[in-house]
């Protein structure tokens, strides 16, 4: 009966377009009549002749653009409508392809660490990351040579290389703070998003690219970086290849920052080591398992992902936090307090081992990434049917699947009070602490995929960072720089919200990464020692 007025509904309007064709040509009625079929067939298909061996499927009446438009409208809002009118596993029609959703921990782990034999994350992701990051790396290699590429990033981010961040990134926000025009006097109202992805790329370039590259972000690499960007928008799933204006310029980004790099690793060579804990320094003396020393021209593409792979998340993680700390600026306070009680009342300059001594800091960042992971849904390609446990379904091997932890980190079986934003829930003993299910990661199996050990368990509703072969390896290097970023704009600043409300601005999905919808304004206030 469901489906049956889900039609009905659908297919009122066209019905009604239909008919207002009385007085269109030929050619018209033809075209339309031709439609309309195709749209009857494809209900009639969905309702008729089921395959009883596969996931259900989102009724949709367009056969190729299917759910597209609902589910890009709000993802995590269309999947957890269909989850409650399907269960845990269905399937919707994304952009031609038939998309297998599994939510929930089990589906997390079927997804997450499926074999290499049965998954790909490279056949779905290469197409929009290859033009931005260039040729030879991530998604453009085999899986073992990424596995091999993510353990020379991994093992640069070592303790040393942290504690010379801290203070980097920590003069990075002071001088941004007392040089920005919109931060003039005493208070004001602020967009800001756009100081976060500021204050991201200054932050990321300065620690893991060096000065060199810091220093020229400011000039021509703001701009750059912006061109390739826009080789991200999910357009680009389908029209990567055309000679379009964005692809031109992408392209142009691609290959002149690249060469930036590689000038730079040029110069730094003759000029011999001086010491520096960087990443370019890192991967340009790092050899591959068969002798083979990295090129310069995949260290320069290395260097391009790990840039857009934090800038994305981590700006709009650290927005999200700004927002929620205006929505809350009782909780700014208490991290105020939090500083003065572990480091001391004049607050000295902050230290990588200061961050373990600020549990609500760290905490401020965890919840945040629960109710705002700014990776909504993580794809992969079947290269070979799975049949789903505890089931008769078989996906095959022409679906993509869909893991969406995000689902789960907001599921009251797991969160009490779900979408609060309660960063105390992750104290023990709070009343709103998550159910004994979401371990923590000590507790967790390990494996070695290749860049070390990582916690397999992905039968977890709470992965902000992924898991499996594919997991995050910025994850701790981004929780250094949130917390630098959070502690320094504390000891500055007090945020409330403009109208003094509790509201939350809403979530804008248009680009591959989630972010909070602009303008997001906040009020700020100097902290009167500040
Ligand atoms: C709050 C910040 C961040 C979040 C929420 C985040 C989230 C994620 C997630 C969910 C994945 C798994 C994607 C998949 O399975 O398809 C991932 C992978 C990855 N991330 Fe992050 N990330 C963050 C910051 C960073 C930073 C700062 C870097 C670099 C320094 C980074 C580098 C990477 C890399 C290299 C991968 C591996 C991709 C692969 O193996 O396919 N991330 N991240």
């Amino acid at each position: 009966m469901g489906v049956l007025q889900d039609i009905s509904v659908q297919l009122e309007p066209l019905a009604q377009r239909f008919f207002q064709l009385g007085t269109a040509s030929q050619v018209g009625v033809v075209f339309a009549s031709a439609v309309g079929l195709i749209i009857l067939l494809n209900v009639v298909q969905q309702i008729f002749f089921k395959n009883p061996n596969e996931p259900p499927v989102v009724f949709h009446l367009v056969p190729w653009f299917g759910s597209t438009v609902t589910y890009g409208i709000d993802p995590p809002k269309f999947l957890k409508a269909n989850r409650a009118k399907y269960g845990d596993v269905f399937t919707f029609v994304l952009l031609g392809k038939k998309t297998t959703v599994m939510v929930g921990p089990q589906g997390n782990d079927f997804i997450l660490n499926g074999k290499l034999k049965d998954v790909s994350a490279e056949d779905i992701y290469t197409p929009l990351t290859t033009p931005v990051f260039g040729k030879d790396v991530v998604y453009d290699c085999p899986n073992s040579k990424l596995m091999e590429q993510k353990k020379f990033m991994k093992i640069a981010l070592t303790t040393e290389a942290f504690r010379s961040y801290v203070p980097i990134i920590a003069d990075e926000v002071t001088t941004y703070f007392k040089k920005n025009p919109d931060f003039k006097g005493r208070s004001g109202i602020v967009d800001i998003p756009k100081k976060m992805a500021q204050l991201t790329i200054f932050t990321a370039s300065h620690t893991l690219q060096g000065k060199e590259i810091r220093d020229q972000i400011d000039e021509t690499l703001a701009d750059l970086y912006h061109d390739l960007d826009m080789g991200f928008s999910p357009i680009n799933f389908v029209l990567h290849w055309a000679p379009l204006p964005w692809n031109n310029r992408r392209d142009h980004a691609q290959r002149t920052v690249a060469k930036i790099y590689m000038d730079t690793m040029k110069s730094r060579r003759q000029r011999g080591d001086d010491g520096a804990q960087d990443m370019m320094r890192h991967l340009m003396n790092s050899t591959y398992k068969d002798g083979t020393p990295v090129p310069d021209h995949e260290v320069a593409h290395m260097l391009i992902a790990l840039l857009m792979a934090g800038q994305h998340s981590s700006s709009s993680t650290s927005s999200w936090i700004m927002l929620r700390l205006a929505q809350h600026p009782e909780i700014m306070e208490e991290l105020y307090q939090e500083q003065v009680k572990a480091l001391g009342a004049d607050l000295p300059p902050l230290t990588y081992e200061d961050l373990a001594k600020l549990p609500l800091h760290a905490n401020i960042i965890k919840e945040t990434l629960r109710l705002h992971a700014p990776i909504h849904s993580v794809m992969r390609k079947v290269k070979s049917p799975m049949p789903v446990p505890g089931s008769n379904w078989v996906i095959p091997d022409t679906h993509t699947l869909l893991a969406a932890p995000v689902v789960s980190a907001t599921d009251p079986a797991y969160f009490p009070n779900p979408d609060t934003w309660d960063p105390h829930r992750w104290e023990a003993g709070n009343p709103n602490a998550p159910t004994s299910i979401v371990r923590s990661e000590e507790d967790e199996e390990k494996f070695d995929y290749g860049y070390g050990l990582v916690s397999k368990g992905a039968a977890s509703p709470y992965l902000p960072f992924g898991a499996g072969r594919h997991r995050c390896i910025g994850e701790q290097f981004a929780n250094v720089q949130l917390q630098t970023i959070v502690a320094m704009i504390v000891r500055m600043f007090k945020f409330s919200n403009p109208d003094g409300s509790r509201n939350i601005v809403g979530t804008d999905y248009q680009s591959l990464f989630s972010r909070p919808l602009e303008p997001a304004n906040i009020r700020w206030e100097r902290r009167e020692n500040a």
